[in-house]
Parts: C-alpha cells; structure tokens; sequence
C-alpha cells in the first residue's frame, strides 16, 4: 500500500488558537479520503499546509513520498488542488483563465494547452460556456472551472477544499460522478467538507477533525461494519418479542434490534410464528453516530444535512 500523504504531529498556531493540533493523517493510494470537521475546524488550514501556502508551526508532512514544503516545485505539478473560493479573472472567460493558469504551472507543452484546456472543461460540464466571461458565470460555474483548473495535469492526487460549496444538488451530484470517475481511473482523492452525508457517499476513508485535532481515522466499510445484530420492521413489536424469546434488545416503534446477524435465520423464525415482517437488514452504525460518538460535542459541530 502506497502512502499518497502522511502527517505526523502537524500544528499550525495562530497567536493562540491552535487551528490544528497535532494531527497524523494517513492516506492511501486509491483511497477517496473525507476529512470531516465542523466550520473552523481548521480543515482549510490542513489543506493549505499540505499544498505548501502555509507553513506549520511544527510536524512533518509528506506529499506523494516526498517532504513539503521544501519538495513543492517536484511534486506540486503531479496533484491537482481546488482551495476555497477558487480565484480567476472575471474578464476572461473561462477558457482564457484555465490557458493562463496551464501556461503558470509545470508538467505541459504549450502545443497541447488548448486541447487540455478543451478537455477539462468538457469534464466538469462547462464545454459550452467556455468562452463567456467568467464575471458572468454564477457561483457554481465558478466552483466547477476552480475543478477544471485543478484536473488539467491529469493528477495522480485531487486535493479539494470544500469541492461542492455553492453548487445546487443537481451540480453536486454531477461533482459526485465526476470524482468517482477519476477514482475509478486511478486518482487519489482528498476532500475536505463539512456534510456527513457527502462523506458517506463518496468516501473510501474518514478522518474526523474536532477544534483542530483528529478524532477519527478509518475505512467507511470499518467504521460502519456491522454490529451483530439484526434490524427488524414489524407492525407488531410485541410478537417479535415473544417469538424470539429474549433475543430482542431494543424496540423504537415499529423497528426493533434483534441479536445475531444472520437475517435469514431470525425472518425463518419469525415467519414461522406468523409474524407480519416488512423489512430485514444486518444493523450498522450511520456515519452520523460513529462521527458524534467521537467528536462529543453538540449535534451541530458536524452539518447532518442532506
Ligand atoms: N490566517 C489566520 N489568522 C488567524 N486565525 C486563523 C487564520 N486562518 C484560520 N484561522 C483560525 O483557525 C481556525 C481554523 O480555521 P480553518 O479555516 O482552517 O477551519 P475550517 O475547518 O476550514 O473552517 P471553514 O469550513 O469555515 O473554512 C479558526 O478558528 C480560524 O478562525
């Protein structure tokens, strides 16, 4: 397994809040990896130290292998980065502005700029508005060309502050393709966002940041694997109970957790003592409860909306 970015100890302090505290990611090649954390977190601050804009007050990181920020020049042009509120020139179009960003980076021949420029904004749907200028294009147009700009290398790492802010749910779904294609061709993913629900949907690996410290690290599949027991929906509770015979640990409305986690045997069961079953299903922990179990904290501290 190749280690794509390793952490270990980093802080960035800021007179004194400690925007991040400490903290030793690790994340894997092919890995499409969801740091996770509240407004403030200082998720924005980790992204800006692995990319080499700030630099950390201590700790180490490694980028593809190799020491930031002092390796940035070899291996910045191999990772593709979308940071916040991405910049361009709004009397440009968008076409102009990516040739210009092409034209300021390393790792492109100025013979094929155009072709990379077409072929990038082809991938994030704006094809068609190309050539209009960018102070025309509206917020989510803008987010989608900062996405362009960062795939014009064809990178081997996505780094990507908050990628969907600002895009209706129809762009975000699109975004949401577009980066489980990109995996699926071999890029490594690092997204940082604050919706559960993004996370869960599209992330391999977790990392949950919690006022600047990292209070999760873990495959999706581990965090959510299942518990043992099994989810029955019944309009009636109480025979669940009686056919089952003490095997029954919670009951909230009309769903109750049975223990075993063989669906099959407990529907054999329940069938057979003509029970009215409407749904089966092995019982595993949400994202949501495994993220508040960890941060602690106020429901609010991580966005569960959908
Ligand atoms: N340049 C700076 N000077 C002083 N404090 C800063 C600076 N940048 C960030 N901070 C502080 O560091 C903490 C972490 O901020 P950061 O922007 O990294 O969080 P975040 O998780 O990305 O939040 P958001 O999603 O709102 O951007 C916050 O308390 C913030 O006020």
């Amino acid at each position: 397994m190749t280690t794509v970015i390793a952490t270990s100890g980093l802080v960035k302090r800021y007179g004194r809040v400690r925007a991040v505290d400490g903290i030793d990611l690790g994340v894997q090649q092919g890995d499409i990896y969801g740091f996770l954390g509240a407004n403030g977190s200082g998720k924005t601050t980790t992204v800006r130290m692995l990319l080499g804009l700030v630099l950390p007050t201590s700790g180490e990181i490694e980028l593809l292998g190799e020491r930031m920020p002092r390796a940035g020049r070899r291996v910045l042009h191999r990772v593709g980065a979308l940071i916040e509120g991405p910049a361009h020139y709004g009397h440009l179009s968008g076409r102009e502005n990516l040739s210009l960003l092409d034209a300021s980076g390393r790792g492109g021949s100025w013979r094929t700029r155009s072709r990379r420029v077409a072929a990038a904004l082809e991938q994030v749907g704006l094809g068609g508005v190309g050539r209009r200028p960018v102070k025309a294009y509206s917020m989510g147009m803008r987010q989608r060309l900062g996405l362009a700009g960062a795939l014009l290398r064809r990178p081997e790492l996505l780094v990507l502050d908050e990628p969907t802010n600002g895009l209706d749910p129809q762009g975000i779904s699109e975004v949401r393709e577009l980066l489980l294609d990109l995996h699926r061709d071999g890029t490594t993913v690092f997204l940082s966002s604050h919706l559960l629900a993004e996370v869960e949907q599209l992330c391999t690996r977790v990392g949950v940041l919690d006022r600047g410290r990292l209070v999760l690290q873990d495959r999706l599949a581990t965090l959510t694997a299942p518990t043992g027991s099994t989810v029955v929906h019944t309009s009636d509770p109480d025979r669940v109970r009686a056919a089952l015979d003490g095997r029954v640990t919670s009951v909230e409305g009309e769903r109750v957790i049975v223990r075993g986690d063989d669906p099959a045997e407990v529907n054999a069961r329940l069938v057979a003592a003509g029970v009215p079953v409407h749904g089966l299903a092995l019982e595993r922990p949400s994202l949501e409860a495994v993220v508040l179990a960890a941060a602690g904290a106020s429901p609010d501290r991580v966005d569960v909306r959908r």
